[in-house]
Formats: C-alpha cells, structure tokens, sequence
C-alpha cells in the first residue's frame, strides 16, 4: 500500500527550523510539530502534568509547566533531563502515530523533531532534511530572544549534535543564513522534488 512520503526537518537551537516549517505549511505540505505537541501537553489541563510535578515538584501550576523553572532544573543535569524525557518523549511517539494516520493520503508529510539525529528518528523516516546558518548568525539570533543568557545558550548546545555533523547525516540542506526569500525558494524547490518522487493520485 502506498504511504506519504516522511520527511524529517531538524535544526540546531535557532538555526530557523520553526520558520521553515511555516513555509513548508503555506505550501501545503501537513507538518507535525514535536515542540508544539510538548507545549500542549506541558500547557494548561495537560496530559503530562501530573507526572511532570511528581518528578519536579513545584514545575506545575494552573497555567500548565513553568518552562523557565523547568529547563533550570534540567539544562544542565543530564539525570534530570533524561527524567523528563522519558515522561515526555512516550507521549511525542503517539501523536506522531495519529498525525499520520490523519495524514496518510497525502505524498509528502513533515515531521519537524528538535531531536531527531540525537534521538535516532532518522530510521522511521524516508529522507531528513536540516536547517542551519552560520555559527555567529545562530548565536547572534538565539542570544536576541528575551530570557536567553550565554551560558543557557552554551548548555543548550552542548546538549546538541553539532551542527556540521548534522548537515553531513542530512539529505538535504536548506541554508537559513541568507534572506527569508532565498529561504522561501530551497523550501519551494525541496517540495516539488519531493512530490515528484511520490506522486498520489
Ligand atoms: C525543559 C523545557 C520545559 C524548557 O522549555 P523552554 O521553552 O525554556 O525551551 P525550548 O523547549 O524552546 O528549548 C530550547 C532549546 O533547547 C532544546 N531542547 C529542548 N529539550 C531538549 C532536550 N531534551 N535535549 C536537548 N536539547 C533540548 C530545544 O530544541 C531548543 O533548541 C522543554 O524544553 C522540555 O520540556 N524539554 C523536554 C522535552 C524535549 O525533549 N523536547 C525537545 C524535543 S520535542
Ligand atoms: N533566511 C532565514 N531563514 C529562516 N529564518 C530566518 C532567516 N533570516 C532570518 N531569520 C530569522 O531567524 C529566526 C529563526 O528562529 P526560529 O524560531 O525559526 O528558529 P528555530 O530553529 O525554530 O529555533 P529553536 O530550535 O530554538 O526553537 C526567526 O526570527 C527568523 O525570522
């Protein structure tokens, strides 16, 4: 039976992956997102919050996980990290699993995944595209976001395959470190590649 075909989009700590996968929205290509699903099972009423406060107690409240406390707690602690992946990462499986029976008509789907290398993704997927600029532009836009200190910013990456290592794993390359429209057109070009090798009628 024929299925879409899965692309993985990964990126570095603001090297633009959220961006990408807008564009990658606005032409039409279905794109399930690991970071908004943990925002809305971490958000108010949440599925993960009982187990979330349990093992960090006081990371809870009526508006959902306070993700500043949280990633205090974490970033930084390998032990406690892997705490809270593994209360995490079970739940990110079985919304990927929904997505895609939801979505299983279409030729091509995304799965946007911070993680993927690290966690070993790449083996469900049929091909892995990653976004990445240059070093000082990434530190230059991650250093700009309100809350962000050069040392969160420095264990964040420390915490991340580096970024040449995930670009020689990729299949594909979309460089973000020129303007939005030159973007725009590697995004455009990607998915009319990628629809032609899958055509669905
Ligand atoms: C600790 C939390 C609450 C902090 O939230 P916060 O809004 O402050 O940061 P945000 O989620 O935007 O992450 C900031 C950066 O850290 C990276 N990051 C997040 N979790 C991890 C992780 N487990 N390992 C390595 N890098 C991570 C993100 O990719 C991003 O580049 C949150 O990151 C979280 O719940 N992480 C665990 C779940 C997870 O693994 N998410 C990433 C895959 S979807
Ligand atoms: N050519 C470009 N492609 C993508 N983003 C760009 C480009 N030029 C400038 N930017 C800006 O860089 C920022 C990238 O942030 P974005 O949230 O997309 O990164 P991210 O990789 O999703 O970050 P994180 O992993 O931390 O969530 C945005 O503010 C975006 O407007």
């Amino acid at each position: 039976m024929s299925r879409p075909f899965l692309l993985g989009l990964t990126g570095s700590i603001g090297m633009g992956k959220s961006t990408v996968a807008e564009m990658l929205r606005e032409e039409g290509v279905p794109v399930c997102d690991a970071d908004a699903q943990v925002r809305a099972l971490q958000g108010p009423g949440g599925a993960l919050l009982p187990a979330i406060e349990a093992a960090f107690p006081g990371t809870t409240g009526p508006e959902g996980v306070n993700r500043a406390r949280l990633g205090e707690l974490v970033f930084g602690d390998a032990q406690a990290l892997a705490r809270l992946e593994g209360i995490v990462h079970p739940a990110l499986t079985r919304a990927r699993e929904s997505f895609l029976i939801e979505h299983g008509a279409q030729p091509l789907v995304v799965f946007d995944i911070p993680l993927l290398f690290e966690k070993g993704h790449e083996r469900a997927l049929d091909a892995v595209a990653v976004v990445s600029a240059p070093a000082q532009v990434q530190r230059a836009r991650v250093l700009a976001r309100p809350g962000m200190t050069p040392e969160k910013f420095a264990n964040i990456l420390s915490l991340q395959m580096p970024d040449a290592e995930k670009r020689a794993r990729a299949d594909h390359w979309i460089d973000t470190g020129g303007t939005l429209e030159q973007t725009r057109n590697m995004v455009k070009a990607l998915v009319a590649r990628l629809r032609e090798k899958n055509p669905r009628t």
